[in-house]
Order: structure tokens, then sequence, then C-alpha cells
């Protein structure tokens, strides 16, 4: 395609192939992506020509039986033998297999594989090796190697996710992947001066930037031994435009659809209404569709950070990655969240239609729902944040600044809001800071009093954790109120388009509120009044936005190939659609299903049993 953006190749194959989940998915998302970022120049220089032009296709293959969230539990080993120069790769238990890499179970001939480095008789954790699985040249298994698929799941039809194990399987030492320092472009020498502390070994063979292993076996540390989880880190960044994405398509089939649906006379005698006109259909799809643009804005947001980010890490500066990985992990749990909920919702509003594969909205369900679970769980990816907040937290009781988004942490709690009949855009950001930091501050309340309480610093955190998870999600929250609203203010939008989408902002503001509203009164922050003011605006907002509701969804532009949608069509033509869809299907290819003769005959026409027989022999 020649295409060198990630995203727009992903959107390209999506265009393509809508939601099919590609048997080639983890070669683009991760087995590409973590050569190029965990490799040496030398190993990108053998590897991503024969990657980029399919001669290896590969994925990562992390997971396993035994351990998916806690990678530096994982079992599979990867022994530094200094005799051969080679690491002996191994599955020491059942558990260990690795289980569920997609792509793996009969595309994939390479993966790159997280297994624990051993060296001189010491474990060093996680780290990436390359590992040949197939043959090149007939596809065959090679030796030391057991692969297969893992068999039918919730979704994921197309993509054969695997299982994988390693009985002492050797590959050269030149496999394990790690990176060049980046510290700016120092010259060769320098960098092996940076790193060795032992010896000097030719370049080909010097493990740099995260570690080495020396030709004697001896390791270097990394930097920080979380670079080595680089690549989630850029899928979790991706993974929130991806969630965005399906909420997105989602609400434009069921707000099409609801555009041309009627049902039910309004009043006797009366004209059937369109379903959207609905208030109660309007009170679950207009959230949505707010959320669906919340959910992009916020995607672009996380995956910029993670590409300013990543190229200071490039060039050696690791100072934010703490804060990367808090957003990023955060952003995916809460983006995923929200997004299949809201798909499941938007397949519910489409009625009986919504439950056919004809509405397009079961493949993008099933899409979109396991990125609560792969990349990372989403409670653990939620208390990875809180972990970071809470950090925050004790830096601003020390009356340390913070960082960008963070600054809200440890704020003066004794306020009451400026809610007024407006509904103002800051008024509704101040609500979700002033809820994020209660509950941030909250959390370490409650773990603080269990560790002055006598427990040890990992009971006291299983002991807060459920606040600690509330705290998290709060401050995913406020992040996309706030990130929606510097969108509104910031744009440079035409007066008609501003107010359009400043009532759309709102709408997404007042929701989460309503929706949450014990979060948010619990200290009284908001009076009774304040919460009929934002009642009242939500329903004037339905009213505001349902004019352009079908302009709004127009506007992401989404072709019908990529919806393959019966009831999200352009031009509406929904039920000529459905009967097309129906006609179409295999089973109405023959008047009488061969299975009458067999299974219904002899149940309808006993005594003509034997011509059921004759025919069950065919
Ligand atoms: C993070 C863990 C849960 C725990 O890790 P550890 O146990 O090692 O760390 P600790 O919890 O002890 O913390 C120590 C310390 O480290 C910090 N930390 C942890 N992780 C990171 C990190 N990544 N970066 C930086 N720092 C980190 C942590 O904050 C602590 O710091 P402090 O001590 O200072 O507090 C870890 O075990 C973990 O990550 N577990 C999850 C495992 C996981 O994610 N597995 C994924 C396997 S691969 C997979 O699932 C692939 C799925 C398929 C993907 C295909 C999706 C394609 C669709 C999306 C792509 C779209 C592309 C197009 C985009 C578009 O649409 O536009
Ligand atoms: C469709 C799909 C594709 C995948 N593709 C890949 C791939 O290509 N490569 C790959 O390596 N992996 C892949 N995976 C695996 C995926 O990364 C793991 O399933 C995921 O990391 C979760 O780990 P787990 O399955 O072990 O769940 P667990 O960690 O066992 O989670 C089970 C439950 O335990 C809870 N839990 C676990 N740890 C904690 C904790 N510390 N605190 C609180 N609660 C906790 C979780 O919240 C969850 O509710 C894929 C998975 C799916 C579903």
């Amino acid at each position: 395609m020649g295409i060198t953006d990630m995203q727009e190749a992903f959107y390209y194959r999506e265009c393509a192939a809508a939601h099919e989940n590609s048997p080639l998915g983890l070669h683009y998302a991760m087995f590409l992506p973590t050569i190029n970022k965990q490799a040496t120049p030398e190993q990108k220089k053998k590897w991503l020509p024969l990657a980029e032009n399919y001669k290896m296709i590969g994925t990562y293959a992390q997971t396993e039986l035994g351990h998916g969230t806690f990678i530096r539990g994982l079992e599979t080993t990867a022994t530094y033998d200094p005799k051969t120069k080679e690491f002996i790769l191994d599955s020491p238990t059942l558990t260990s297999k690795k289980y569920w890499p997609g792509c793996l179970g009969k595309t994939s001939n390479h993966c790159v594989v997280m297994a624990q480095l051993y060296t001189q008789g010491k474990s060093h954790g996680p780290h990436m090796f390359m590992v040949q699985i197939r043959s090149m040249e007939d596809h065959s298994v090679l030796p030391g190697i057991e692969v297969g698929v893992i068999g039918n799941k919730f979704g994921y039809g197309t993509n054969d996710n695997g299982f994988l194990s390693f009985d002492k399987l050797r590959i050269p030492r030149e496999n394990m992947l790690m990176r060049y320092s980046q510290v700016g472009r120092i010259p060769r020498e320098n960098m092996l001066m940076r790193y060795s502390q032992v010896s000097r070994i030719p370049r080909e063979n010097m493990l740099m930037r995260y570690s080495q292993v020396h030709e004697d076996g001896t390791y270097v540390k990394p930097q920080n031994a979380k670079l080595a989880y680089g690549s989630m880190v850029l899928i979790r960044s991706s993974i929130v435009s991806d969630a965005a994405r399906g909420l997105a398509q989602a609400c434009v089939i069921s707000i099409r659809y609801s555009a041309v649906r009627r049902q039910t006379e309004a009043y006797p005698g009366g004209e059937e209404p369109q379903i959207l006109d609905y208030q109660t259909q309007q009170y679950r799809l207009f959230p949505l569709l707010a959320s669906a643009y919340s959910l992009q804005l916020a995607g672009k947001y996380v995956f910029n950070t993670y590409l300013e980010v990543n190229d200071q890490i490039e060039k050696g500066n690791l100072e934010s990655m703490p804060e990367l990985h808090a957003l990023s992990a955060g952003l995916k749990a809460f983006s995923t969240y929200e997004a299949s909920a809201g798909i499941e919702v938007c397949r519910i509003c489409c009625g009986g239609h919504g439950y056919s594969q004809a509405s397009g909205l079961p493949k993008i369900y099933v899409d979109v729902v396991p990125g609560c679970t792969y990349e990372g769980e989403n409670t653990v990816m939620m208390l990875q944040t809180a972990r970071y907040l809470m950090k925050c937290y004790s830096r601003a009781k020390q009356g340390q600044k913070l960082p960008g988004f963070v600054q809200y942490i440890g704020q003066n709690l004794n306020k009451k809001s400026c809610m007024s009949e407006e509904v103002a855009l800051g008024c509704l950001v101040m609500a979700y800071e002033h809820r994020a930091a209660r509950l941030v501050e909250a959390a370490a309340m409650r773990m603080q009093s269990l560790i002055q309480g006598g427990k040890k610093q990992h009971e006291a955190w299983n002991g807060s954790s459920v606040q600690l998870f509330w705290a998290a999600k709060a401050h995913c929250h406020l992040f996309c109120v706030k990130n929606f609203v510097d969108a509104i203010q910031a744009k440079s939008l035409s007066s008609k388009t501003v107010t359009v989408m400043k009532s759309v902002c709102q709408l997404y503001g007042v929701h989460g509120i309503l929706e949450n509203l014990g979060e948010f009164m619990q200290d009284g922050f908001f009076s009774g009044e304040q919460v009929g003011y934002l009642q009242r605006k939500m329903l004037a907002l339905f009213e505001n936005i349902r004019p352009n509701a079908v302009a709004l969804v127009d506007a992401f532009d989404y072709p019908d190939m990529v919806l393959g949608s019966c009831l999200g069509r352009y031009d509406g033509q929904v039920y000529q659609a459905l009967y097309d869809y129906a006609k179409s299907a295999p089973m109405n290819q023959t008047e009488i299903h061969s299975t009458y003769y067999k299974h219904l005959k002899p149940l309808i026409n006993p005594e003509t049993t034997s011509d059921a027989m004759q025919f069950a022999k065919l």
C-alpha cells in the first residue's frame, strides 16, 4: 500500500475488511512495531525487509496459559549458553505454554517471544526474543516447537489465536531484541562506552539500550526495565481511537436507523413517529454520540502524546514514561469499557433488526469488546493508573508541582459547585475535577488508615483497590471531559459548528454527572437545585441535538462498505436491504432444506420414512 503511518494503514485495512480482524493483524499491530522499537539497527536491517515484504510473518507471543496480566510471572525461559553463544528457549510447565497470541496458530512463521532471561545462573526478568516457528520454505513447524490454534472464541473468528511451546529450542544470541542506546546520535564508540562496562564486543552483537548480554553471558541492566513493555504502551495508545471508532460506527448505524424506523402511533389515528423522536431513544443514543466524539478526541491526544514521549525515550529521556503509562493504561480501559457498553446499547435501540448480523452491530461489538481484556485487562490497567495517582497525591501533599493533567490533585475540596441554569462548560470541568480530586484523596486516606492500622503495604493496597479503581475511572472521565471542552474552546470552528458541538460537549458532561450522581453529591458539592438544572439541561439538549443528529453521525464519514449495515445505509433504504439480505441467505438457495428428509419428514409423515432413509444415504 505504501502507507507508512500506522493508524492510516490500519484504517485503510479497516475499509477493505471492516472488523474482520485479519490473520495478519498482529503482524501489523505488534510484530512490526516491536522490531521497529525494540530491535538494534543491525537487527532492523536484517529483519525489517523480510517482515515488510511478508517473508517473515509474525505475532507477539507473551501471554501464557497461566499468566497474562502478571508479566513478571511468565514461565517461558531463555537461558544463555556462553559456550555456543545461544539462548535456549523452554516451556518448563503446562502453564508456561504461550496461549492467545493472535495469528499464531497457523499464520505466523515467526514471533517475538517474551521470556524470562537467565544468564550466569541469574534471572533478569522478561525480555523479548525473535523466534522462527515455521519454515519459510514450506511453512512446516520447526523442531522443538509445538504450535496450533486455541479453538473457537467469543468472536475474532478470522484470527487464528494460538498456543505455542518450546522444548529446549536454541536461538542465536543476536535474536534477543535490544535496541542500541538512543542517547541522541552519539558516536558508536561512545555507545559502547556508555553501556559496556565489561568488555568491548563487536557492535553487531552489542545488545544495547535497554539491556545486553555479552558473549561471556555478562548481563548489563537496562535504563528502565519497563522499556521492554513499550509495544504494549503503543497499542494501548492506539486502542483508544479503535474503541472510539467502534462506538462512532455503532452510533451511525443506530441513529440513522432511528431516523428511518417508525413505530407506534403517537396518538390514536396519528402517524407513527420516527423512533428518534422518542425521548427515551434520545436519552440512550445521544450521550453515546457525545461519547464517541469525546473518545475520538481522547484517542488523538493519547496517540500524539505517545509519539512525543516515545521520541523523548528514543533520545534517552525517560522522564515522561510514568505519565504516558498512566494515561495510556487508564484511557485504554476507560474507552473500551465505554465503547463496549455503548455499542450494546446501540444494538438494543435497533430492536430485532439490531440482533441480525445484517445490522453490522454484532460484528462491531465482538471486535471492540475484547479490548477490555487484551493489551492489559481493564481493571488492572485502571489500578496502574491509580498507582500513579497515589504518587501524585503524596507529591502534592509535599507541596511539589504536579505535571500536566494531574494538577487538580490535592486541591482544596471545601468548595461548592458554580453550576447555574446555563450549565457553563467551565462549571462542568470544575465538577469533574472536584470529583476526581475527592476520590483520589479518599483512596489515599483509605490506604493510609489501613497502614496506620497495621496492614502491610500490599494488604492496604488490596483493601483500597475498589476506591483506587473509582479514583482512576474518575481521573480518566475528567480527562475526556476537559479534553473535549478544550477542543471546543480552542478550535477555530464556524459559529454554527461551535454551537452544535458545544451542545454535544455539554451533553457529554451533564450526562456523565447524572449517571454518577452519588460521586458528585457525596460531599455536598452539588445542591439538589443544581441537580435539577442538570436534569432540565439534559432534556433541553436532546431537543437541541435532535435536528442535527443525523448530520452529526454523517460527519464521521464512514462509507457503507465500512459500516457493513443494512440499518445504517446512507440512502436509508433499510427494508429493501434487509429483504435482499434475507433472500441471499445460503439456506434460501433451495426451497426445501436437505435436513427435512432426515429429521422432519419422519415426524410429519412417518409412513414414508423409507424415503427419508434413502435420502439419508445420499
Ligand atoms: C503493568 C503490569 C500490570 C505490572 O507490571 P510489573 O509487575 O512489571 O510492574 P509493577 O506493577 O510492579 O510496577 C512497577 C513500576 O513499573 C511501572 N510500569 C509498569 N508498566 C509500565 C509501562 N508499560 N511503562 C512505564 N512504566 C511502567 C509502574 O508504574 C511502576 O512504577 P512505580 O514503581 O513508579 O509506581 C504488567 O504486568 C502489564 O503490563 N500487564 C498487562 C499485560 C499485557 O498488557 N498483555 C498484553 C499482551 S499482547 C496482547 O494482548 C495483544 C492483543 C491484540 C492487540 C491487537 C489490537 C489491534 C487493535 C488496536 C490497534 C489499532 C491501530 C490503529 C489505531 C487507530 O484506530 O487509529
Ligand atoms: C482476543 C484476544 C487477543 C489476544 N491477543 C494476544 C496476543 O496477540 N498476544 C498476547 O501475548 N496475548 C494476547 N491476548 C491475551 C491478553 O493479553 C490477556 O488475556 C490479558 O493480558 C489478560 O490476562 P489474563 O487473560 O491472564 O487475565 P487475568 O490476569 O487472569 O485476569 C482475570 C481477572 O483477574 C483480575 N486480576 C488479575 N490481576 C489482578 C491484579 N493484580 N489486581 C486486581 N485484579 C487482578 C483481572 O482484573 C480479571 O478480572 C489476547 C486476548 C484476547 C481475548
